[in-house]
């Protein structure tokens, strides 16, 4: 390919440590083309990628929902779990009783949890809160809530703060109802911009599949970043990592079109998604008669 694209290809990363090895050991400086980072939060990046601020992203997997026309995904690469995942709470002020009909402050970094939040309340246990959107701080969202959602390193830091409420793991409310897994984001690109410059993005692609798998051979690394950076036990982060998946196969794809369902039974969003992947490379290029 050429040395440089006529422009630098736009990436986000969440900034949270859940998406940290699929980053970690992806070295943008090393590919033949200007890349630019955008590390962020969860809803920032959705927001981005949709308005065409960035060409890739990892986003929320409900943002991808509802946008799905416009982006291929990068296969194979999520974030997932199966039951637990520690970072997507709600903390309880009121007993769940009242809970459920009554007032829930939702951190405005997510997009994927504050909807499986109301699927959760309404659809499982038969209630109907009203939502507020509140900044990701947990005791001034309890002044005048019920209840509060958290996710990513905010849910984490208040797990180890909190202060004797009781905690909800959306992650697990989910798996025991449904028995599946569940979805919170996947990385997708603008379907214009895979189209124009195949071969970068697919350097791209690589690039992060790479950490992953890096990451998944060995957690160390991203253990002592989160411990110096966010802080913590070794035990923990490596019980965190190991319960968090980021592959994207047959099972994953199951319990979120589930997600989708019931959220388009709630009206949280219209249309069904078909999961796009992006085209896999020039498939012509390994035929015997292209010399
Ligand atoms: C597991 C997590 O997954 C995430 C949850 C998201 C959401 O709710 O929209 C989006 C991206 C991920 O950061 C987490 O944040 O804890």
């Amino acid at each position: 390919m050429n040395n440089s694209l006529e422009r630098p290809i736009k990436l986000g990363r969440i900034s949270y440590t859940n998406a940290w090895p699929v980053f970690h050991h992806f070295d943008p400086t090393i590919l033949p083309f200007q890349t630019e980072i955008h590390a962020d939060m969860p809803a920032t990046l959705n927001r981005k990628l949709r308005a065409g601020d960035i060409d890739m992203a990892a986003i929320s997997s409900y943002a991808y929902g509802i946008s799905s026309e416009s982006y291929y995904l990068l296969p194979n690469l999520s974030v997932s779990s199966l039951g637990r995942v520690q970072s997507i709470l709600l903390f309880l002020k009121s007993p769940l009783e009242k809970v459920i009909h009554g007032k829930i402050a939702l951190t405005i970094t997510s997009a994927t949890s504050v909807n499986l939040l109301k699927i959760i309340m309404e659809k499982f246990y038969g209630g109907k809160p009203t939502y507020e959107d509140a900044e990701p701080s947990l005791e001034k969202m309890l002044e005048n809530a019920d209840a509060a959602l958290l996710i990513g390193d905010h849910a984490i830091r208040a797990s180890w703060e909190n202060k004797g409420y009781r905690v909800l793991d959306l992650g697990e409310v989910w798996n025991v109802w449904t028995g599946r897994w569940m979805t919170y984001a996947l990385w997708a690109v603008h379907k214009n911009t895979a189209q124009r410059y195949p071969e970068a993005i697919n350097l791209i692609y690589e690039g992060l599949l790479e950490s992953k798998r890096k990451s998944s051979r060995d957690l160390e690394p991203i253990v002592s970043k989160a411990m110096s950076q966010i802080g913590g036990t070794s035990q923990y982060w490596h019980n965190y990592y190991q319960n968090l998946c980021h592959d994207f196969g047959p099972e994953h794809k199951a319990g979120l079109q589930l997600y989708f369902q019931y959220a388009r039974e709630l009206g949280l969003m219209s249309e069904e998604v078909e999961l796009l992947e992006l085209p896999s490379p020039r498939v012509a290029d390994n035929l015997p008669n292209r010399r």
